[in-house]
């Protein structure tokens, strides 16, 4: 199942937010998506999901246009985890999580143990089961997220599309969760902050600046010195293990005055901190 962004525009507050956006999401892949805030990521999301219709362009899922599928149809495809999503407040954990199998409800297919089992299992996938019979309004903003993507595995979509999946979690939970996310065999596209964890996960990124595509392909072709420094106006030094995978320094003033080599770049004070 592939999911396309065709020359998207999209525009807020008279304002054009997205500007021109091409991309495929492979299927299989992980696909990351990073940018300063503002650079337009959560808006490209809500557009791959369907939730908000381009100025220009169009979202295809599988070739047709995101926009004429219908809800229910799209909901058994695609899930998406919203940065700050929210759930009525008078439900368990578990009834957070069984709201993921919404989609395939009907008058002829009541809820049944199968429903009952995908649930438990994505309880027990976010590392959540032992917290099921606990009312919403008491978890934590890391716990209801933990929640939030196991509502997203009991809808047992193709492609996983996350909003920061990991802004509130701890540093265990946040590798845990990526490293899930990535063991499904599912299309994923997150949109993330952590350089480090983009490099790790992802088998493509792409880069978005001011609403436009600045990149697009491997981790290691996207994340260079340069790149970042043009992007998020930021030094840093890349290294590749031998993997292939990328590390990120970033440099400070206090790790300028342990590496020598970085002296002479801009840095936080340099760009007046
Ligand atoms: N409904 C709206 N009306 C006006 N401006 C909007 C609207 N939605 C988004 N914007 C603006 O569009 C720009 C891109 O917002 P978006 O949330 O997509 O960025 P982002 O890359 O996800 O940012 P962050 O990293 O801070 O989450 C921002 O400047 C934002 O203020």
């Amino acid at each position: 199942m592939t999911l396309s962004a065709e020359r998207v525009s999209w525009a807020a507050g008279g304002t054009e937010i997205l500007k021109d956006v091409s991309l495929t999401v492979e299927t299989g892949e992980f696909l990351g998506i990073i940018g300063p805030n503002g650079s337009g990521k959560t808006s490209l999301m809500s557009l791959l999901a369907g939730i908000r219709a381009p100025k220009s362009g169009s979202v295809l899922l599988d070739g047709a246009p995101i926009g004429l599928l219908g809800r229910r149809a799209v909901a058994r495809r695609l899930a998406l985890v919203e940065q700050q999503a929210e759930t009525g407040e008078r439900i368990t954990a578990r009834q957070a999580v069984e709201l993921g199998r919404t989609p395939y409800l009907g008058a002829l297919s009541p809820w049944s143990p199968e429903d009952d089992r995908i649930v438990d299992g994505a309880l027990e996938d976010v590392d959540m089961a032992y917290l099921a019979g606990r009312s919403w309004h008491t978890l934590s903003g890391g716990e209801r997220q933990r929640l939030h993507i196991a509502r997203a595995l009991a809808q047992q979509p193709e492609i996983l599309l996350l909003d920061e999946p990991t802004n509130h979690l701890d540093i265990g939970h946040q590798i845990g969760l990526l490293d899930l996310v990535r063991q499904q065999e599912l299309t994923v596209v997150a949109a993330l902050h952590d350089l480090n964890h983009a490099a790790l996960f992802c088998d493509r990124i792409a880069v978005l600046q001011e609403g436009r595509l600045a990149g697009l392909g491997e981790p290691r072709e996207v994340l260079t010195e340069e790149r970042i420094r043009t992007v998020f106006g930021f030094d840093v030094e890349i290294e590749q293990d031998d993997g292939g995978i990328c590390n990120i320094r970033f440099l400070t003033r206090r790790t300028q005055k342990r590496a020598p080599r970085a002296q002479g770049r801009r840095t936080l004070s340099a760009m007046g901190a």
